[in-house]
């Protein structure tokens, strides 16, 4: 892979799906707010790379203790997401490259692992668009009728759960953005971006317990994740010792 690494966390959002007295990136998940498990997530797979937190302007929540990461800075956050990764953007443009690669991690993924992220950086590291972490939908899909009641069911054959993080070189990313945000489109994800200006980005098949907690019961389901690959990174690690407790594939 060519240039440097940059990740950049949004975590200027106020978690109203969430309904908590504060950010949901502040809720204590297995005795640690979500937003220091996430930074440690990152920094566990890539601890050279540089990092770039949105926070909103008036967040009194953030504790710098809670970034691992040596070179790091801030960017205020926008009215929405991706008004914060443009900021986050541009905050980094005059120390990056071109050429560097960038990851968009959401904070509110804090069970995503070494392993998939180690994965999606082998697998777009010489991509000539880059790509994303994914996974094929295993629902049957229905459409409402706005009534409640179903209007249609949608073929799932081909869709696929769009996770972050989300990976494109800087000059691609800005240039995409910017194209589709002049051009109204509902920019949802990095990738739709990128799609917006005739690109196809890379779907990197990744674990389904890369969750977004978004809602109450979210956060529940995070810490049985959370138990269950620290159970499975222990017993991967009794059984092969060379294993790393979170380096391992898949885990
Ligand atoms: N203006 C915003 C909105 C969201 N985010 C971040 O984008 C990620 C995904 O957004 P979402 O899950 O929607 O978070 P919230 O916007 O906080 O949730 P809600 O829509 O329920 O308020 C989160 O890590 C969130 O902190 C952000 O940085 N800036
Ligand atoms: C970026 C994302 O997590 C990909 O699935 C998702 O689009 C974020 O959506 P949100 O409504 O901003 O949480």
């Amino acid at each position: 892979m060519s240039g440097r690494l940059w990740l950049v966390v949004p975590a200027a959002g106020q978690g109203r799906r969430m309904g908590a007295d504060c950010p949901k990136q502040y809720l204590s998940l297995a005795g640690r707010p979500v937003l220091a498990r996430t930074l440690a997530r990152l920094h566990e797979a890539f601890p050279e790379a540089r990092l770039c937190l949105c926070l909103d302007a008036d967040d009194g929540h953030f504790d710098p203790a809670w970034v691992p990461f040596a070179d790091w800075r801030r960017a205020p956050g926008g009215a929405e997401r991706v008004d914060s990764v443009v900021n986050a953007l541009e905050a980094i443009a005059p120390e990056a490259g071109e050429d560097d690669l960038v990851l968009v991690h959401d904070v509110a993924r804090p069970c995503v692992t070494v392993g998939d992220l180690r994965r999606l950086v082998a697998a777009i590291g010489d991509d000539p668009v880059g790509g994303l972490l994914a996974a094929p939908v295993a629902d049957t899909m229905k459409r409402d009728d706005g009534a409640g009641r179903v209007r249609a069911t949608e073929s799932r054959e081909g869709l696929w759960h769009a996770y972050t993080p989300q990976g494109f070189r800087l000059g691609l990313l800005c240039r995409a953005l910017n194209e589709a945000l002049a051009r109204g489109v509902a920019v949802t994800d990095e990738a739709s971006a990128v799609e917006a200006v005739g690109l196809s980005p890379r779907l990197v098949g990744g674990r389904r317990d890369n969750l977004k907690i978004t809602h109450p019961e979210d956060l529940a389901l995070a810490e049985l994740v959370l138990s269950a690959q620290e159970l499975a990174a222990q017993t991967s690690s009794a059984t092969h010792p060379e294993a790393s407790p979170h380096g391992t594939q898949g885990a």
